[in-house]
């Protein structure tokens, strides 16, 4: 297997701040972590390459835990192979793939599929979740403690909230004996149907129905409760309002034991930033007040919100082009979450880089208990460098995700990731680098 030699690289310390160090990697492993001048690798072995990262910064790779890579079923959208080429190339090591496909991943089956086909594109490590219901249809629970087995790392229904309360409960309570987490997209149907996005300024201006806050919220405030009662790890997806937030941050106060994620577009747009009737501003859940963007930011600061998620989710150009009310709720965001939150709260000082990174690779590990988002010695060589200084365009025909569906078309951004190792294998290269 090839090693690497990362030289002249900028690697951040405990306090945050960045030190020159060079990266010895072997056998899948950070063999070690060197200060500037403990000198080359003057090594035997001829499959040794010096990388000279000199001005990069060098981070653990960046973990992810709510994608949809859309197969099986959906592959004209993404497959598990463009949906982690496009991972891996915005600088994610780890993904956690959602169940939403066709067929649903209900069953044990379809959980080695998933892994089955992950392994054969041989790039970024992907974490199938299983279904909570069969179909995601709410109606009869899924064989969790088969799907465990089959390797599912968790239990949601994410794209559809689970509408009974017993059903969730019940969920809870078997997720629990089996030591597993429920992971929640929450939203309450009878306050959403026909609605495309957030009620407020811009539903009201061009007549559409508008999505409350209360769908999500009301979910979040239930779940907790029977978090509490059940005694599960619940994880709430995508956290969109000011409501979710605050019930979130009592129910870690009093040590219910619930997390949260949050995604780059709701930490950045709000539904006034809308053009007009265009789809590629369409997901679920919408985007909502400055208010609301103002809470999520909040809460990520003060730790209500534990980490930061992209809920890439590619449709097709034909899909998109139905209209804000036909086209199918969802944005791709591997290739864009890093530059996006990098310029944003980084750049301008909002931010340090050390809590982003962290927001990106220890916080989602600490709470899923993953082997990853650590540079140290010793450690798995989940590796990513990112250019910090090259401004550059965002560009949907440069993406390797077969989809186009983003809000954040030709915006400029510093922070792209250059280059991606997994398990000591170097998985992107961009190809503009020297
Ligand atoms: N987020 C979205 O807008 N869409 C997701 C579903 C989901 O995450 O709920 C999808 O599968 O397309
Ligand atoms: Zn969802
Ligand atoms: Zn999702």
């Amino acid at each position: 297997m090839k090693a690497y030699f990362i030289k002249n690289a900028n690697v951040l310390n405990q306090e945050g701040e960045l030190e020159r160090k060079s990266i010895m990697i072997a056998d899948g492993k950070i063999v070690d972590i060197m200060d500037e001048n403990a000198g080359h690798f003057a090594s035997e072995n001829t499959d040794l390459e010096e990388i000279d990262a000199a001005g990069k910064l060098v981070v653990p790779g960046l973990i992810d835990m709510h994608v949809h890579l859309r197969e099986p079923g959906f592959e004209h959208k993404e497959t598990i192979e463009t949906g982690s080429r496009s991972a891996v190339k915005g600088g994610f090591t780890t993904i956690a793939c959602m169940p939403n496909t066709r067929p649903v991943t209900d069953d044990p089956e379809t959980v080695q599929l998933v892994l089955n086909k992950a392994q054969e594109a041989n790039l970024a490590k992907v974490l199938p979740y299983a279904a909570i219901t069969i179909n995601e249809l709410g109606r009869e629970l899924t064989d969790f403690e088969a799907l465990k087995s089959a390797g599912a790392i968790g239990f949601t229904d994410d794209g559809v909230g689970v509408q009974s309360a017993q059903m969730m409960k019940d969920a809870m309570a078997l997720a629990a004996s089996l030591d597993m987490p429920v992971i929640a997209h929450c939203e309450d149907n009878s306050l959403v149907e026909g609605a495309c996005v957030a009620e407020g300024e811009f539903a009201r201006k061009h007549g559409l129905k508008g999505i409350p806050n209360e769908s999500e919220a009301i979910h979040v405030g239930r779940d907790i409760l029977l978090a509490e009662a059940t005694g599960v790890h619940y994880h709430v997806c995508h956290v969109s309002t000011e409501q979710s937030v605050r019930l979130i941050r009592q129910a870690k106060e009093i040590g219910i034991k619930v997390t949260a994620e949050v995604c780059p577009h709701h930490l950045i747009l709000a539904d006034e930033d809308i053009p007009g009737l265009d789809a590629n501003w369409k997901m679920n859940p919408p985007l909502r007040s400055r208010r609301d963007v103002e809470a999520c930011i909040k809460g990520l600061e003060d730790g209500t919100l534990d980490m930061i998620v992209t809920d890439h989710a590619p449709h097709s150009a034909e899909e998109k082009a139905k209209g804000m009310e036909l086209a199918p709720f969802g944005i791709v965001g591997f290739e864009t979450a890093f530059p996006l939150l990098y310029t944003k709260f980084v750049e301008t000082g909002k931010w340090t880089l050390k809590f982003l990174v962290d927001k990106m690779t220890a916080e989602p590990a600490r709470v899923f208990r993953l082997d990853t988002g650590r540079l140290e010695k010793d450690a798995i060589a989940d590796v990513t460098i990112i250019d910090l200084e090259g401004l550059r365009a965002v560009d949907p025909n440069e993406f390797a995700t077969k989809g186009r569906n983003t809000p954040f078309t030709g915006w400029e951004l510093k922070g792209w990731p250059v280059m991606t190792f997994v398990d000591g294998k170097k998985v992107y290269s961009d190809p503009t680098l020297s």
